[in-house]
């Protein structure tokens, strides 16, 4: 029997060699994409390091096409990722593995068990904003960085006292080594090695894991508590070692994400008074602000899939088992045919609708849509809501931040400088 094969069809794109279009993806990311998508259109072929041969798409029908397509046809891209967050990490499994994991971990971070962790957020955004200065100028990220850090602990890892403290001190060092290591090809032998600094760290976060699972109560309502109690459909537990990879999983993938988010949300609304200004009258606008934040100021630029089948047709295109397909979130919410004036930060777009979400994707889509979507958009509310509850933004003037990567996210480059003034009525009660 012989087998037909569709022969392949990819988009246009650069013939420069990988070493040359990579140091032009390092150095120009967004820039470097805009400028592809205007000389070869909505989607193009490029060859750059970490994904090889890859072909980037922003039009909604296709990216829709991919989110939907099975994992038999496009599944998780295979990085380094398995190597710094544990093999058993949501980002290194594929395939069945991942759906019944995926399975266990969405019920503790659905929507009904989030009001639950308000609490939480709204005590470590009072504590933290307590030591914010009056009428002076600084960077609000490292604040969003703490707030976001011990909420995690707290609601995630169900973290106290001495644990909480000794996580506090060991994972920001340790992701942000990670985050390196997860990028450069260095390998994992020599004396003078990173890695071993980083297997170092490892070790110090497995014993407090160990000893958080230890402490944990049965009706305990944080994520570790729930993942002790979760069973596979067969009655069989997660494991010590999914659960350790597990948690450094969701902090890795949901600390400087959400915190970068409300520094960004704090720079674009300096930069837009009447909009305070109405915040400050309806609450309700909040909801729709933090999308257009998301949509304008998506932290997260790319996220990528893999070709698991010769022949995988893809709107217009036939890619070749192997290609990775990555799928431009900044080039689609950028798009003015999809966001009518894309280039004006303006909530309105989103009042009282819900976002098409396989167009308005600062979370990816399908399968593999970030799990802990809803924790973040509680955790930026409360935040949000707090912060101009007790304080009053300081509108500048000031050109727009420009963007700035942190390793894991995309931040605004002066950490989103604000000016506030503490309200005399505000305060929590
Ligand atoms: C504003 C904040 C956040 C942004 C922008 C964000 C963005 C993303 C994106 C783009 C992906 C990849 C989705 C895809 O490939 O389709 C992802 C995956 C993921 N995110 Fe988030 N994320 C945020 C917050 C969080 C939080 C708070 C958590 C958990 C506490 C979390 C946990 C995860 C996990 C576990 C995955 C992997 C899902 C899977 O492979 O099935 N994220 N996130």
């Amino acid at each position: 029997m012989t087998t037909m094969t569709s022969p392949t069809t990819l988009p246009p794109g650069p013939t420069a060699p990988r070493a040359v279009q990579g140091a032009y993806a390092l150095t120009q990311p967004l820039r470097g994409m805009r400028r592809l998508k205007e000389r070869y259109g909505d989607a193009f072929t490029v060859n750059v390091p970490i994904f090889g041969n890859a072909v980037v798409i922003s039009d909604p029908a296709e990216i829709k096409q991919l989110f939907t397509s099975g994992p038999d046809l496009v599944d998780n891209l295979e990085v380094n990722l398995g190597r710094v967050l544990g093999s058993r990490s949501m980002f290194a499994l594929s395939g069945e593995e991942h759906r019944r994991q995926r399975k266990l971990l969405v019920p503790p971070f659905h929507g009904r068990r989030l009001a639950a962790y308000e609490k939480i957020v709204e005590e470590e955004t009072v504590r933290e904003l307590a030591s914010w200065p009056d009428r002076k100028a600084f960077a609000t990220l490292p604040s969003m960085m703490r707030i976001t850090l011990n909420a995690i602990l707290r609601a995630v890892f169900g973290a106290e006292g001495a644990e909480f403290a000794e996580l506090r001190e060991l994972l920001p060092p340790f992701v942000t080594l990670g985050s390196r290591l997860a990028v450069l090809p260095i390998p994992k032998k020599g004396r003078f090695n990173p890695w071993r600094r980083f297997e170092r760290m490892r070790r110090e976060y497995d014993a407090i894991v160990g000893r958080l699972i230890a402490k944990a109560r049965p009706d305990g309502d944080d994520v570790l508590s729930m993942m002790l109690q979760t069973r596979y459909d067969d009655g069989s537990k997660l494991s010590r070692e999914e659960i350790s990879d597990q948690l450094l999983t969701l902090l890795t993938a949901g600390h400087e994400t959400t915190a970068t988010t409300l520094a960004w949300a704090v720079e674009r609304l300096r930069r837009h008074p009447a909009l305070l200004a109405e915040l400050e009258d309806n609450g309700k606008l909040l909801d729709a602000t933090i999308l257009e934040v998301q949509r304008t100021r998506p932290v997260i630029d790319l996220t990528a899939r893999q070709v698991k089948q010769d022949g995988y047709r893809l709107g217009r295109w036939t890619l070749p088992k192997g290609y990775a397909v990555l799928v431009s979130i900044a080039l689609i919410h950028d798009d003015d045919v999809v966001f009518p004036h894309a280039a004006t930060f303006d909530p309105h777009r989103f009042e009282g609708a819900r976002p098409d979400l396989y167009q308005w994707i600062p979370f990816g889509g399908g399968t593999r849509r970030c799990l802990g979507a809803a924790f973040a958009t509680m955790e930026m509310t409360v935040v949000l809501r707090t912060l101009l509850r007790d304080f009053t933004l300081v509108p500048t003037e000031a050109p727009g931040e420009r963007w700035h990567s942190r390793g894991v996210a995309y931040a605004p480059a002066k950490g989103g400088r604000a000016i506030v003034r503490r309200r005399m009525t505000g305060g929590a009660s």
